[in-house]
């Protein structure tokens, strides 16, 4: 690549391109930043080009890609002297670089390529410039390219896909509003498992410039609503907090079974009369709305659906409402309970053998369970997935998500704990029990955030089922 035919003829400015495509580590040390402290490793190209790699949590050990089932956060940066560290304001250069360095070392895992030669889209400093002049007489960034016999864009990424070799990293979660570096990755042999945009404020002295990437070089939208990208399969995601928390759920790859629990400081979900109104607060129930918007059915027992008559339906957010399903093997679900009368969602109704169901609404959909035996978990999901419903959640009450968790079938736990101490009351989750500590199941966190009052942790249960450790059933 490299050369611009220009009305036929080859320009005589267009120079062949080095195509770096083999590093050579030199250096290994570490940055502290405004940001938190850095790994820092150089590397040297076949061509002579100098990069850098700016990393956390990523060792030469470690094995990336399956840090508690996570892909690194990775942005490939192209080298902008006059953004990156003049603080102009043509381009948005220098605050993408700040924002990714701070969302890597916020996530604790990914590495910020910071690559050499790329400056001006690969046609260097002095061209840039020269671009510029162009553009400050009303000439668009690509056409200013195309005017000094550059193309657009003349940027390659074998010296990224390299680097990113050298550390072990062969799968990304890729920080860029450009769809051709993720594209060009690919091809390199890096998986790009999901890309983020990082869309940052706009100014007036570079409006025109972001637009004209966006109408001609084909980069995301300016504002793409999080929630509703998240909600329509984020293919592109952008930066945010909700993209940082639930982009894993709709990822193809992502964790299918989920559970969650609210619960007192003392690990309670109710008070002993069953009064479960409220134990966690009103953030915390967006969350639980967020989640069940996310999945395709949420599982409730029969007991606490009798108990709370839940809606199981999503209010708190724009969001499709899931399949409610509630396992009921002795019919004991009253006739009048919402999940029976409230035509919002389906409802599935599994009932064990020989129960005779109450007449219900169209809505309702009732399924004899197969056999004498237990509604075992695995059992209960592959009935869902039979009706094509993959993503569940599993929403209480404390002995249905017990039963989940031992059986091995949840894959992310998320538990909210509040600040209130019930002393006695409905227990939420009560494993078997270990006699020595050191048995005990310590799932990684996966993530831990605040919402108001309460503290909601996200548990990897998928990483402690691939342990030696064999779940009591
Ligand atoms: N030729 C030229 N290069 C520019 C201009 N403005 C910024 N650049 C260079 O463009 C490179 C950054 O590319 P961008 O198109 O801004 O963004 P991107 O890297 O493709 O996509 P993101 O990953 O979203 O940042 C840097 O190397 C800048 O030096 C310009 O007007 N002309
Ligand atoms: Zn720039």
């Amino acid at each position: 690549m490299g050369r611009t035919i220009l009305g036929g003829v080859t320009s005589s400015l267009a120079i062949p391109l080095p195509d770096p495509s083999s590093v050579e580590r030199l250096a290994d040390t570490v940055l502290p930043t405004r940001h938190g402290t850095f790994r820092m490793t150089a590397y040297r190209d076949d061509v002579g080009l100098e990069h850098v790699v700016l990393s956390v949590g990523i060792t030469d050990e470690s094995a990336p890609g399956h840090h508690i089932g996570r892909a690194p956060l990775v942005r490939v940066h192209s080298e902008c002297l006059t953004g990156d560290a003049l603080g102009s304001r043509r381009c948005d250069c220098g605050e993408q670089l700040q924002r990714a360095l701070h969302l890597i070392m916020q996530d604790g895992y990914g590495a910020l390529v910071y690559v050499g030669g790329h400056e001006g889209r690969g046609i260097g400093l002095v061209e840039k410039l020269r671009a510029y002049e162009l553009q400050d007489t009303g000439v668009d960034t690509v056409d200013a390219n195309l005017r000094l016999g550059h193309d657009a864009d003349q940027r390659t990424y074998g010296q990224t896909a390299a680097m990113l070799k050298d550390l072990g990293i062969r799968v990304v979660r890729l920080l860029s509003c450009n769809p051709a570096k993720q594209e060009a990755l690919t091809e390199l042999g890096v998986r790009v498992v999901s890309r983020q945009s990082l869309i940052v404020p706009r100014r007036p002295e570079n409006a025109a410039y972001l637009r004209t990437k966006r109408e001609r070089m084909g980069h995301d939208p300016e504002s793409v609503d999080e929630w509703q990208a998240l909600l329509h399969g984020g293919g592109v995601l952008t930066t945010g907090v909700l993209t940082e928390r639930y982009a894993d759920l709709v990822h193809p790859d992502g964790p299918k079974v989920i559970a969650q629990l609210g619960q007192s400081m003392d690990g309670f979900i109710a008070s002993r009369t069953g009064d479960a109104v409220f134990v966690t607060g009103e953030e915390d129930r967006e969350h639980l709305h967020r989640l069940r918007a996310l999945v395709d059915a949420v599982v409730v027992g029969s007991a606490t659906a009798a108990a709370d008559d839940p809606q199981l339906t999503v209010r708190a957010v724009p969001g499709p409402h899931p399949t409610r399903v509630v396992l009921d093997p002795r019919g004991t679900l009253p006739g009048d309970s919402r999940l029976l009368t409230d035509a919002t969602a389906p409802t599935l109704w599994i009932v064990g053998q020989g129960v005779e169901p109450v007449p219900a609404g169209d809505h309702v959909e009732v399924v004899a369970w197969h056999s004498e035996g237990p509604m075992d978990p695995a059992g209960v999901l592959s009935l869902l997935r039979e009706r094509g419903l993959e993503r569940v959640l599993v929403e209480g009450g404390g002995r249905l998500v017990t039963a989940f968790v031992e059986a091995g079938m949840v894959d992310r736990l998320y538990l909210t704990v509040a600040p209130v101490l019930i002393g006695d009351g409905v227990p939420g989750l009560r494993l078997a029990g270990t006699d020595r500590l050191a048995d005990a199941l310590r799932p990684p966190v996966v993530r831990r955030w605040q919402a108001g009052e309460d503290i909601v942790t996200e548990l990897d249960l998928a990483a402690t089922r691939t342990a030696s450790r064999v779940m009591p059933v």
